[in-house]
């Protein structure tokens, strides 16, 4: 497994504003993720979440840095990254099985229509559609249609699947089946991931690390956090894991106090080497391993936290 299968590498995003002026979103930003990880990033409003996601996607270009994708740096939108927006943008006058059929014929020019409907059909199936196929958008529910860009996405077999806030329309139950589908499916797939979230819970069931961002303007990576639930965790019981609240807890205070005072508080950061924070088991202490610095975290050491 390659260790830098996406490798974001000293990217910056600067706007120029009606007087002249510059702001910088965030500059020499690094962060990297392992093939078949699923990521999370979570940050406050403006921050520059959805700028990374567009500029992994290829929709935008930063002014700094580059970013590589297996390898290779990538150079606009390609369909090795997929994209799964809040809202759905499904084309209307298509079925369900059109949208997907779209874009699998998009990748492989050369199919047949046969070969482009089984390889769609698969994938309707996959995200429990199947009975919907001649369905158009319209005739669906909010779900129905996140699950045909999921399948649509799924689709064409990315390197990478981009997702923004792709549950926050929905309501909690719809949500709730989403979020086990599409992590089932990375699961089985092996798929790498990375998905901007506002909720914490969301974030703690699906990502395997969490990357934290500092407010903007000059937003930092301040944390990567690693998720040290098991991988097989079941929604109903993640709040019994003994180090579920200490993760929750330690994600809250971030967003709470630390996302605005870390800039003051830190002002040795490297953005090259992020801090990897482990929340781990009593007694373990804070250990340097490779080119970067990891820190396990021991619960209760912090007087923020609640665990
Ligand atoms: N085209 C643009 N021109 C000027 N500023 C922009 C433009 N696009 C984004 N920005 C600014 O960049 C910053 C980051 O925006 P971005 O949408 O990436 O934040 P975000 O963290 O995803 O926010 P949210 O959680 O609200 O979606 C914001 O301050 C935003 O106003």
């Amino acid at each position: 497994m390659s260790d830098k299968f996406i490798s974001i590498e000293g990217i910056a995003k600067r706007y120029l504003g009606a007087g002249g002026a510059t702001t910088t979103v965030f500059e020499n930003l690094w962060l990297s993720m392992a093939r078949g990880e699923f990521a999370c990033v979570i940050g406050h409003s403006g921050c520059g979440k959805t700028t990374v996601l567009n500029i992994l996607a290829g929709l935008d270009a930063p002014n700094e840095g580059a970013v590589i994708v297996d390898g290779q740096a990538i150079s606009g939108t390609s369909l090795d990254r997929a994209v799964i927006f809040q809202s759905h943008a499904l084309l209307p006058w298509r079925t369900v099985l059109g949208n997907v059929a779209y874009a699998v014929s998009s990748k492989w020019r050369s199919w047949d229509r046969a070969k482009v409907k089984a390889h769609a059909q698969k994938f309707i199936e996959l995200v429990g559609l199947a009975g919907s196929e001649h369905k158009r958008p319209s005739e669906l529910s909010g779900g129905m249609k996140q699950r045909v860009g999921i399948a649509r996405a799924l689709s064409i077999t990315p390197k990478m699947m981009l997702m923004d806030e792709p549950f926050s329309a929905l309501d909690a139950l719809t949500r709730g089946t989403l979020q086990d589908e599409v992590r089932r499916i990375c699961l089985e797939t092996g798929q790498t991931a990375f998905m901007i979230t506002h909720d914490v819970d969301e974030a703690i069931y699906l990502a395997d690390k969490i990357f934290l961002m500092t407010n903007g303007p000059g937003a930092v990576l301040a944390e990567v956090v690693e998720n040290p639930l098991p991988r097989d965790r079941g929604r109903t019981d993640l709040h019994r894991h003994p180090l579920y609240y200490a993760l929750r807890n330690h994600i809250i205070d971030f967003l709470v106090t630390r996302s605005k005072t870390f800039a003051a508080e830190t002002p040795d950061h490297d953005p090259r080497n992020v801090p990897v924070v482990r929340i781990g088991k009593p007694g373990l202490s804070i250990a340097a391993s490779g080119e970067e610095q990891r820190q396990t975290w021991t619960p209760g050491t912090n007087p923020g936290l609640t665990a």
